[in-house]
């Protein structure tokens, strides 16, 4: 079943400024997100995944951060509305879920009002109408006793019951998108996973789409349809996720795959990816961003301006230097 596109991220790049000059930490995104999928973003930290989340909510500072390109949503370019429209959208028609739920959660009001919130600004429901739906969306994500929960405080809560109640206010409007940026990176093993299962079901159930922002290649693998693999502002990879964990290309992701704990790797030494995603201000202008970090291959393997390929049917890799790419022991 091919399923119509929610988003449509067309050449979009973000700078911030820094010390009176503006540096891109995204550059030249592209990417489309499916009704009915999980489109996993993944990089190590500062490779631009929050700022390619917050580009997309328009989020930033306009006087600190510049963006550029087109973020097609329901036909209109997100980065071109005014601040009355994007909030018609924002937690409206496009859920978020952050890493930390107590941030997202105001201490000081009771989970009812808060889970109410939007209901009340994009509903016509009246009191009664928005507690029952409160109620239905607190069971809805799994809360055991949801008229208890309701007229609790967040610090009476635990993380996961906290994020579980992130996820209904995320939802509370059936949004077409939900981006969830490191939803369970604050949680423990066991709820982690319940949280990523819960993300399945409502991708399921709401038929939206979902951009899940992690740096865990285990969260990918556990949830992912697609994935775009990031590094120092820019998608290197994308593809299926059976692509990226059987085929990875980009030496960026293969490296990211080595240096994960595996069955078949199991008490050998993992793989360490020497050196740092540079800072902005250190950006490469040319050539692969990652060619500093594989020193043992030749420049002439990369492109001088490295372009997104598409190798396979579906599956995009950035710069030809995926064609001879070993790792020092091979
Ligand atoms: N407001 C800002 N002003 C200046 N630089 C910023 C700002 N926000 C992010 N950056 C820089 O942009 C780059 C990308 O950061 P970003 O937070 O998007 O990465 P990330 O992949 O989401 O990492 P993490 O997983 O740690 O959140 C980093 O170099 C970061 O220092």
């Amino acid at each position: 079943m091919v399923s119509e596109s929610v988003l449509d991220v067309q050449n979009v790049s973000t700078a911030f400024k820094i010390d009176g000059k503006f540096y891109k930490a995204i550059s030249d995104v592209n990417l489309n997100v499916k009704r009915n999928e999980i489109l996993s973003l993944v990089g190590e930290s500062g490779c631009g995944k929050s700022t390619l989340a917050e580009t997309i909510m328009r989020l930033q500072n306009s006087k600190e951060a510049k963006s550029e390109g087109q973020i097609i949503f329901e036909g209109q370019n997100l980065l071109n509305l005014n601040e009355k429209k994007i909030n018609e959208i924002r937690g409206v028609k496009i859920g978020m879920i952050f890493q930390d739920p107590l941030s997202a959660l105001d201490p000081l009001k009771r989970i009812e009002d808060q889970v109410a919130e939007s209901l009340v600004y994009h509903t016509d429901d009246n009191s009664d109408k928005r507690y029952q739906r409160v109620l239905e969306l607190l069971d809805k994500v799994g809360i055991v006793n949801p008229k208890l929960t309701a007229h609790q405080f967040p610090h009476q809560l635990s993380g996961g019951m906290r994020q579980r109640v992130v996820i209904a206010m995320a939802i509370a409007c059936e949004p077409d998108l939900i981006i969830a940026d490191e939803p369970t990176t604050a949680l423990d093993v066991t709820i982690q996973a319940q949280i990523l299962d819960l993300l399945k079901d409502i991708q399921k159930t709401n038929h939206c789409g979902i951009i899940l922002i992690t740096h865990d290649l285990g969260v990918v693998a556990e949830t992912a349809d697609r994935v775009a693999v990031m590094y120092a502002g820019q998608i290197v990879e994308l593809a299926s996720v059976e692509e990226i964990f059987n085929h990875p290309m980009h030496p960026y992701t293969r490296s990211l795959l080595r240096s994960m704990p595996q069955k078949d790797n199991e008490g050998d030494e993992l793989y360490v990816i020497e050196g740092s995603v540079p800072s902005l201000k250190k950006m490469p202008e040319k050539g692969d961003r990652f060619a500093p970090r594989i020193p043992w291959i030749p420049s002439s393997e990369h492109e001088e301006n490295p372009k997104m390929h598409e190798v396979e049917n579906h599956h995009w890799v950035r710069c030809t230097c995926y064609k001879n790419f070993h790792f020092p022991t091979e």
